[in-house]
């Protein structure tokens, strides 16, 4: 378990982080939310150690927990190869001899890139780096992995790829800590989640009980079917063709829609529960949605 309790953090008259607290358990993967500027990466640099000077206090329940940080910003010698660069992290965390070439050979396996670990860094596409980034963080071994943003300008193959890693990660028991502004990417990957905003922790929790909280499933109907169908009653919002009701009871009100399509022979193209969203949720929390502020 890592506890974080009242951390704060001013770069001189920025407030980036106000009295966080937060426990992470072993094992899971957990997401942190928010726009750009939230205060994301500082929490991150203070878990991995890089920032030190700040308010508050972290603790880690095991002793001696090992930590790989994957950063934002990729951080390679693109004039050297990526073996060059894998092996470099390896010494750097200590790793020599066998022990060393063994860690380098299954990293290169584990992030895709052993037919190219020979090729300099500046052929790599965006992706490519993103994985061998990736790959520096995981040379030891960590019991926490940290990283910030790892999708950020990756083709879909790269970013099918970072997600099986991260999964593989999880069923070795390691504890992932993962930032992202897209909400699908946690929604796919984290048990828990932790919403920041402004430098302020504003909900956390496991994303099923976030999910269930805050935000209620919503009926989609689609066919020939006219507004005024739909009663005045209802909120009702067109999308995809269709309509979505927002409604307390969304059984009740796919029942009740099921009865009357059947009662007057309608068929309807699309009638549906449509699951809430990790976004709902932002929004119902800030009143804004994620990307209004995101890149
Ligand atoms: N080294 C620094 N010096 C001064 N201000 C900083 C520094 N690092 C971050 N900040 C400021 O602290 C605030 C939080 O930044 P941080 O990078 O932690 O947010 P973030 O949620 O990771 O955003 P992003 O998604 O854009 O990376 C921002 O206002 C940022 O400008």
């Amino acid at each position: 378990m890592i506890t974080i309790k009242n951390v704060s953090k001013v770069y001189g008259k920025i407030q980036a982080l106000q009295s966080i607290d937060l426990s992470i358990p072993d094992g899971v993967c957990y997401g942190l939310v928010g726009p750009n500027g939230a205060g994301k990466s500082t929490l991150m640099k203070i878990l991995a150690g890089i920032v030190k000077d700040y308010n508050g206090s972290l603790n880690f329940s095991k002793k001696n927990t090992s930590l790989g940080y994957v950063p934002q910003d990729i951080c390679l010698e693109e004039t050297l190869s990526a073996f060059a660069n894998i092996n470099f992290y390896g010494k750097i965390y200590g790793l020599k001899g066998q022990k060393l070439a063994h860690r380098v050979k299954a990293v290169f396996d584990e992030i895709g890139l052993t037919d190219r670990a020979k090729s300099k860094v500046k052929t790599f596409s965006g992706g490519m780096k993103r994985r061998l980034n990736i790959g520096c963080a995981l040379l030891h071994e960590p019991d926490i992995v940290i990283m910030d943003e790892p999708t950020v300008g990756v083709d879909p193959q790269s970013r099918r790829h970072i997600f099986q890693l991260i999964h593989s990660l999880k069923k070795q028991g390691k504890t992932i800590i993962y930032a992202s502004h897209y909400m699908e990417e946690i929604e796919t990957l984290c048990d828990h989640v932790a919403f920041i905003d402004n430098g302020k922790l504003i909900e956390q929790g496991s994303v099923t009980e976030l999910l269930s909280r805050y935000a209620k499933p919503e009926v989609f109907i689609k066919g020939d079917i006219p507004r005024a169908w739909l009663g005045t009653e209802q909120t009702v919002q067109h999308k995809d063709g269709g309509w979505i009701l927002a409604t307390p009871n969304p059984l009740e009100t796919l029942a009740d829609l099921a009865t009357r399509c059947k009662k007057q022979n309608i068929i309807p193209v699309q009638l549906s529960l449509m699951q809430p969203r990790l976004e709902d949720v932002f929004f119902s929390l800030t009143g804004t949605a994620l990307r209004d502020n995101a890149s």
